[in-house]
């Protein structure tokens, strides 16, 4: 970690006011005549920190970024960027050229008669021409594209274009860097390095970054703090940590991967399942509960006494996909009750159909939430 960047992160101290924050959304609304796009947003990002929107599809995302970049105007709510109020209430809204923001799509035009040296050059207004021309071939270079910068856009494969666009939008060094899917026109592996670079890139240059994307391993990848969206309003903000370990409802551990369902009711303080008891004391009696289990958080033995055993949990089937192994398995606990349920495990373990097995459960990736509808 740089020094600069470390600066940074030492100061997200709490009770900054808002020129403290390189962008600010306050209670941010947006209608689309009587469809509620975004509803009441507050969110602020400080400089050199990655703010992730992760959502589903429709849920507003876009929006909010436009909103950010100047190119929509909120129907209520305030935007800050940095010091400048720019969108307001009483009519205020600063155009996006106005605002001291980046922006980089998903499908970034270059301009196709410019080289790329001349793309990255073009928006950078305050330097002289020898000073504007060392900076562009540095932001090139940190993208691994300065033996690129005499070619011509279309000479460029996708992801190469991408990266100029990237760096033809760091240019003007921006308070505010607004990304939407900025890599998700790229193949898998591309993508991983992409996302990779722009990231060391983002945190060098101490810039706050707002991105949208609807993939969680990306947000996580790229985040500081992630802003989960469903249907307009934001469900959790915080840490990938915060979000994966400590997830405030159904929705949210579900959005981070597939997971083992179970409903249940509360007798004795605990939970029956057929992967096990699991402590319910913090319910009341009698609630239904909502049990969601990560597949990394079920620990699969197999058992030695090879016999079938009706009683012992078995293997149903086991697929290798590269850094772990999915086991599906039947599960049985001691009063017949079954169920499918699949395991995530490290490396390569496979065990054969049938192979009896015992299974415990990792608790920190295990989540009770009590049902409001009846079963
Ligand atoms: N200009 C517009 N006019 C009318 N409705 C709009 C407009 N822009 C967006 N919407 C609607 O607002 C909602 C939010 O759209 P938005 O593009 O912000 O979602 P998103 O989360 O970015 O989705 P995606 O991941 O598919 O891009 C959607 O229902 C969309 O149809």
């Amino acid at each position: 970690m740089s020094v600069f960047q470390k600066k940074s992160i030492d100061s997200l101290a709490i009770g900054e006011d808002s020129a403290d924050f390189a962008l600010m959304l306050d209670r941010v609304h947006c209608h689309f005549g009587r469809h509620k796009a975004v509803t009441d947003i507050s969110l602020e990002i400080k400089a050199g920190e990655v703010v992730c929107l992760l959502g589903p599809s429709g849920c507003g995302k876009t929006t909010l970024l436009r909103i950010a970049a100047g190119l929509q105007k909120p129907s209520e709510g305030r935007v800050y960027v940095g010091r400048d109020l720019v969108s307001a209430p009483n009519g205020t809204h600063w155009p996006p050229e106005k605002r001291n923001v980046g922006v980089a799509f998903q499908e970034s035009a270059l301009f196709p008669h410019l080289t790329v040296l001349e793309n990255v050059c073009f928006g950078i207004s305050v330097l002289s021409k020898s000073k504007r021309k060392s900076h562009a071939l540095d932001l090139l270079s940190r993208l691994g594209m300065a033996s690129c910068a005499e070619a011509y856009p279309h000479t460029l494969s996708g992801g190469q274009q991408q990266r100029v666009a990237l760096a033809r939008a760091l240019a003007p060094s921006p308070q505010v860097m607004l990304l939407d899917e900025p890599f998700s026109s790229l193949d898998a592996r591309l993508r991983d390095q992409i996302r990779d670079d722009t990231l060391h890139v983002l945190k060098e240059l101490n810039t706050a970054t707002l991105l949208v994307t609807h993939d969680p391993e990306e947000a996580m990848f790229m985040a500081d703090r992630i802003a989960l969206m469903r249907e307009g309003h934001i469900v959790q903000t915080g840490t990938p940590t915060d979000l994966y370990c400590s997830p405030v409802d159904p929705f949210v551990v579900n959005f981070f991967g597939q997971v083992n369902k179970h409903i249940g009711v509360v007798r004795d303080g605990v939970v029956r399942t057929p992967f096990g008891q699991l402590d319910a004391r913090n319910f009341s009696e009698g609630s239904i509960l909502r049990v969601l289990i990560r597949p990394e958080a079920v620990k699969v033995t197999p058992l030695t006494d090879k016999v079938h055993n009706a009683q012992s949990s078995h293997i149903l089937m086991s697929r290798l996909l590269g850094a772990s192994s999915l086991l599906h398995v039947c599960a049985h606990d001691a009063d017949g009750q079954e169920a499918h349920l699949h395991a995530r495990v490290p490396g390569v373990f496979l065990p054969e159909e049938g192979q009896p097995v015992s299974l415990s459960l990792d608790m920190s990736q295990v989540f009770l939430f009590q049902q409001r509808n009846k079963l």
